[in-house]
């Protein structure tokens, strides 16, 4: 039996420095037209990923991009279309003013905004891939709760966009006041927080979205907080990430990647058991576990989102 074969797509996530992204309709006359996507298209025989983005931009916005690097690869198998393997990049630099040269309609978007339009069947896991950031910060589970606000936001002050609030203090009674401290101190920055493992805490606190265990995850049909809100996933195996995928989540974490005083005993997937797992997943995956923010620019080179960590994204190491 011969191997599927694949269309290799390449599409821009154009993120200007409000952080606002682009999107565009695909122009009449094209197949799914009116539905949204990304700029881009089909990359040429023999031609480099990067030069197919320049052109595919300088035909339909007439736009070059300068600078960008590659955000989440994923394939996609149409039922009444074609098979793709969607290569996307986030662009953050370019020369020239968008203009639509096919005929579509494009403006740009605020991340949470983005998931209100009907885009391409494809696109779920590109819109969310578009809207989390590189470094995923996970709270140290320590007694003493009044640190965490003051660690949420300088945490957000050094570029972490995504906090995930965890530990034995969210159960405890002045656990509200810390968490919408901290919601609102992020937020106020453009930092989301999730809680850890409770939906209902997450939706009574006004927190950005929820993240579940794999075991929480397996007794679940469909996500459990509605879009805009995150969904994420801790994921060990390709199973559990097929079941993250099913469920409808924006991410999941993977690992963990390499030995960590939190996991001794656990022998960790390592790397190239990882990459094998994160590059196969069709959402947008964090890798965990002794990962810190100098392993972003390799992972990113092979299209993974980011690093997911306590010790590796917490501003004060010494008190983890
Ligand atoms: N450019 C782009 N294509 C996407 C996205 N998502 C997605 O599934 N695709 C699929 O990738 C393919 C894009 O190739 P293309 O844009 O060159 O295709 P085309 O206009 O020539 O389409 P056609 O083959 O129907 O004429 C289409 O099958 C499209 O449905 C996206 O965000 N951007």
């Amino acid at each position: 039996m011969s191997a599927k074969s694949y269309l290799h797509i390449v599409a821009a996530v154009l993120t200007a420095q409000d952080g606002r992204i682009l999107a565009s309709t695909r122009p009449k006359g094209r197949s799914m037209s009116n539905r949204w996507e990304f700029p881009g298209g089909k990359v040429e025989s023999g031609e480099g990923r990067w030069t197919a983005l320049v052109r595919e931009l300088q035909e339909e916005l007439d736009l070059t991009p300068t600078r960008g690097r590659p955000l989440i690869r994923l394939k996609h198998d149409y039922p009444d279309g074609p098979s793709v393997d969607l290569d996307v990049w986030r662009v953050w630099d370019w020369q020239g003013v968008p203009r639509a040269r096919e005929g579509q309609v494009f403006d740009w978007f605020e991340g949470d905004a983005l998931t209100e339009l009907n885009f391409l069947a494809a696109n779920t896991p590109i819109v969310a891939a578009a809207r989390l950031p590189d470094r995923y910060l996970i709270t140290p589970d320590w007694g003493d709760a009044s640190l965490i606000p003051d660690g949420v936001e300088a945490a957000a002050r050094g570029g972490v966009g995504l906090i995930q609030l965890r530990g034995a203090w969210l159960k405890t009674g002045a656990a509200e006041s810390w968490v919408s401290e901290a919601v609102s101190r992020a937020r106020a920055l453009g930092t989301k927080v999730v809680v850890n493992g409770d939906v209902d805490l997450a939706r009574a606190w006004g927190a950005d979205g929820v993240h579940l265990s794999a075991r929480a995850a397996s007794v679940l049909e469909q996500r459990p907080m509605p879009r805009p809100a995150l969904v994420g996933v801790s994921c060990h195996s390709a199973e559990e990430l097929r079941q993250a995928e099913a469920l409808g989540a924006d991410f999941a974490t993977l690992g963990h990647v390499r030995t960590t005083p939190s996991h001794p005993h656990q022998p960790p997937l390592g790397e190239a058991t990882f990459f094998a797992l994160a590059e196969d997943a069709r959402i947008p995956v964090y890798a965990i576990g002794g990962m810190g923010t100098d392993d972003i620019p390799c992972l990113q080179s092979r299209s993974i989102q980011g690093v997911a960590a306590i010790r590796g994204l917490w501003p004060e190491r010494d008190k983890v």
